[in-house]
């Protein structure tokens, strides 16, 4: 049974699937305190947030079980991801379903500051009818200068658009193909400040966006500029805009969000020109259905590991290069269970290297698999998340390379792994019909499935070896399933490479050992 914690209001709707999954605990507690999420994160196997609960390293590390945290919405800054990704817990979020209503009430904001309407409403409900003291400006022939033109800042910009507004936009990732598709100019940041009449700022809340409208910013602006800010508090300076309204060089200012939520008592509420809304971004009945069905479909994927798309601390795969990269998962994994097993020493370096048809595609997700199956033999709780995260902390260096060589396999994953002690690698492929197959260890060929105790065994090429090995086995009852035999030259080095129905004492381990004509024998479990 998985424990769902959801600690924010989450649309009823949004969430029945979850509701209805015969192997989900539902818990619903909102309004927590910090001591009692401590308390119920720590047997949770996931839990779902809004902007609210503040998720961070203290609360992921309380958490025992905790597979995923779930971001009913697109900003996670509520949510210490670094602190989730070295604990392999994966973050999603829910980044379509509220697209439109942010935008829509972006707009609504827009046309409220030039209109003056919260101010004029406050005015004519206390009885007073003051005219030429809400006189405001059309929108048309103005220019919006969109700063950051994701999906939400799209959307304004058709919006707006309608209105016969100039658009003009700076964004890093912005291609003339998208401003042209949105009929959006695209600007530099300089020149979006310069010439808006209307700026709005549609980024995410980081380091670099963190105060990009600061006291600097603000003097290079239009005079009568009107800002607008349904992003995230911070990335406006909220003293810089205080000051530039107190001098008239900003006309007026809408917020939905601030630094510090719920605000408070805020000194820019004391200035008559600022207008201002609680967070309502996203608080519309369709938006809030929509993520809590995105995010909980998510969870279930993710719960039931099955393939999932929005983590926010993996990079997204393609649905169709996911299904092109899934039958070499599993191989993937082996071989770096098989390599990081098969070696002696600390780990220093491992290279992957990929051939024929896998070749051809994005292969960043095999390598996280190749890593994780390595690391695991020798770590605990690793997954697809941290296993990179994990190898950087220790040191490891990670190549991941394609090559054009013909190995005589239509495709072929190897993996070579470095210790302080020695070099050694494992190759392997999918056949036709016969699913992942090893096919190399260090220079010998051979030909056997991943899967199941193994052992591998390096011996002098001479008569009677195999023999003295399966004699010892057979004196302790180890049936050999299979076996693979590979040499160099005859008479030379060569390996064995056994599939044994169960795993074998130390004692045993060490008989074999002594067996003359062995070098080594190592316990592979995959
Ligand atoms: N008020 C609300 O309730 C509400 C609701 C939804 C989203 N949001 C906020 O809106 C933000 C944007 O949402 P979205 O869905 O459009 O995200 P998005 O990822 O589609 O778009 C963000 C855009 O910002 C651009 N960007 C990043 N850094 C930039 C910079 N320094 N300068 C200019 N552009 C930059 C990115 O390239 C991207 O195109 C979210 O991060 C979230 O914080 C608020
Ligand atoms: O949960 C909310 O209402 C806010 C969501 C919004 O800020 C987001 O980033 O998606």
């Amino acid at each position: 049974m998985y424990k769902v914690l959801i600690t924010d209001p989450l649309s009823d709707l949004g969430i029945q699937k979850l509701l209805m999954d015969p192997e989900v605990e539902v818990v619903r507690k909102t309004n927590l305190s910090f001591d009692e999420l401590l308390l119920e994160i720590e047997s949770a196997d996931a839990l779902l947030v809004r902007s609210q609960t503040q998720v961070t390293a203290e609360v992921i590390e309380k958490a025992a079980r905790l597979k995923v945290i779930g971001r009913a919405g697109v900003g996670v800054d509520n949510i210490d991801i670094t602190a989730a990704t070295k604990k392999g817990i994966i973050v999603v979020n829910a980044p379509d379903g509220n697209t439109i209503s942010t935008a829509e009430h972006t707009f609504a904001m827009m046309i409220a500051l030039a209109r003056n309407i919260p101010q004029a409403y406050r005015s004519t409900i206390q009885g007073e009818w003051k005219r030429k003291q809400f006189v405001g400006v059309e929108l048309k022939g103005k220019t919006l200068s969109i700063i950051g033109l994701g999906r939400i800042g799209g959307e304004l910009a058709k919006r707006a658009k309608v209105f016969q507004m100039d658009v003009v936009a700076y964004d890093p990732y912005l291609t003339e193909q998208r401003a042209k598709k949105l009929g959006v100019k695209k600007a530099s940041f300089e020149e979006a400040i310069a010439i808006g009449d209307f700026i709005t700022v549609h980024t995410p809340l980081t380091k670099t966006t963190r105060h990009l409208i600061n006291q600097d910013v603000f003097t290079q602006m239009k005079p009568g500029v009107r800002i607008l800010n349904c992003a995230r508090g911070g990335i406006i300076d909220e003293d810089a805009l205080y000051e530039a309204i107190q001098s008239g060089k900003v006309a007026g200012a809408a917020l939905d969000v601030f630094v510090t939520e719920p605000p408070g008592e805020h000194p820019l509420f004391s200035l008559p020109q600022v207008i201002a809304t609680p967070h309502l971004g996203a608080s519309t009945v369709e938006a809030q259905e929509n993520v809590a069905i995105d995010v909980s479909e998510e969870v279930l994927h993710i719960l039931h590991k099955q393939p999932f798309k929005n983590a926010v601390n993996l990079p997204s795969i393609p649905e169709e290069l996911q299904a092109k990269l899934q039958p070499y998962q599993g191989l993937a994994e082996k071989l770096g269970q098989f390599a990081a097993q098969v070696v002696q020493g600390a780990l220093e370096k491992i290279t992957v290297t990929f051939a024929g048809e896998v070749a051809q595609w994005d292969i960043a997700p095999l390598t996280r698999t190749i890593l994780k199956g390595a690391l695991s033999c020798h770590l605990s709780d690793v997954n697809d998340v941290n296993a990179p995260h994990l190898a950087k902390h220790r040191g490891i260096q990670i190549i991941e390379q394609k090559s054009t060589k013909n190995y005589g396999f239509t495709q072929l994953i190897k993996v070579e792994i470095k210790t302080d002690q020695e070099q050694r690698s494992v190759a392997g492929t999918l056949l036709n019909g016969l699913g992942p197959r090893i096919t190399k260890v260090d220079n010998y060929s051979i030909d056997i499935s991943p899967d199941g105790h193994l052992l591998f065994i390096q011996h002098q090429d001479r008569p009677g070896a195999i023999g003295r090995v399966g004699s010892v086995l057979g004196k302790y009852d180890i049936n050999i399933a299979t076996m693979q035999v590979g040499r160099e030259e005859i008479g030379g080095q060569a390996i064995m490479l056994l599939h044994i129905d169960k795993g074998l004492t130390s004692d045993i381990l060490q008989e074999l050992q002594q067996v003359e004509g062995i070098y080594s024998v190592k316990e592979i479990a995959l």
